[in-house]
């Protein structure tokens, strides 16, 4: 039965998506069948995946505003044992669309619960915000994965993201917990870098993975081709990495 994962940090730009595409293309290479799902309307997952946003007919607004069947929605083997459930702009209007709706927290639950049996992985996209479709994310996962970037204030806001995710397990979805913490963009030319991995340590009671995402010009190129790093790069430290945190990832499963 698949291990839904949501990738949330409601700190904008940390990494999340770079995570979310790498994750689930490394996942997906090593043979596990991965359902990568797009719930930030800005569409990075879906364009960096090499689907065109602009294009999409049938999206997981539609799926969230109840007009499709999640089985409409999912595009097929975008690359090898991966599939996508792309996003669309509209996506953003979907909080006020639901207001007033019954059970909304559960609308995303309810459709993956339908599908999940036929993946190993499912990697969940989260927007920058604690918004409904942040919560809607948490409700389905198994787990989180919060990227930090080594920057100063990475340590901001942490402290609302776990309580946020606090609240969902106990009002939402009792499994849920805290996977682990990534720490991206790392830059061994600096102390900085170094500083702040060890400031997070210290100060974090949560699990850390051990493998720490450089900052890669690579990394950063690949989404202009719709490709995730592996099969824009797949011998550079990014795409590395990425599979070194592809196999912890693995592993925690086992
Ligand atoms: N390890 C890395 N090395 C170099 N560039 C990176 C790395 N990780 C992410 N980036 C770049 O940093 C920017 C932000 O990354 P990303 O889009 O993954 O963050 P995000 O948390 O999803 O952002 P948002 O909050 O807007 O959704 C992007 O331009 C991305 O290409
Ligand atoms: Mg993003």
């Amino acid at each position: 039965m698949g291990r839904i994962i949501a990738v949330a940090n409601q700190k904008g730009g940390v990494g999340k998506t770079t995570t979310s595409i790498n994750l689930a293309a490394c996942l997906a290479e090593k043979g596990k069948k991965v359902l990568a799902v797009d719930m930030d309307p800005q569409g990075n997952l879906t364009s960096g995946l090499g689907v065109d946003k602009d294009s999409v007919e049938k999206s997981i607004y539609e799926l969230i505003i109840g007009e499709v069947d999640i089985k409409e929605v999912i595009n097929k083997e975008v690359l090898e044992n991966l599939d996508i459930i792309p996003t669309s702009i509209d996506l953003s209007a979907a909080e006020i669309e639901l207001i007033g709706v019954d059970d909304k927290e559960y609308i995303l639950r309810n459709a993956i619960d339908q599908v999940k049996d036929q993946y190993d992985f499912v990697i969940i996209d989260c927007p920058p915000s604690l918004s409904m479709l942040t919560i809607n994310a948490m409700t389905t996962a198994d787990s989180v994965i919060v990227p930090i970037q080594c920057e100063y204030y990475a340590l901001e806001g942490l402290s609302q993201l776990i309580h946020t995710v606090e609240l969902v397990k106990d009002r939402l979805n009792s499994k849920l917990e805290i996977e682990g913490v990534v720490f991206t963009m790392y830059d061994a030319r600096t102390n900085l870098s170094l500083q702040v991995v060890e400031n997070v340590k210290d100060n974090l009671q949560q699990n850390i993975y051990k493998t720490i995402i450089p900052r890669n010009i690579r990394l950063a190129e690949a989404p202009s081709y719709g490709l995730p790093i592996n099969k824009y790069d797949p011998k550079s430290t990014g795409a590395e990495s990425y599979m070194r945190l592809a196999d912890e990832v693995i592993e925690r499963e086992e």
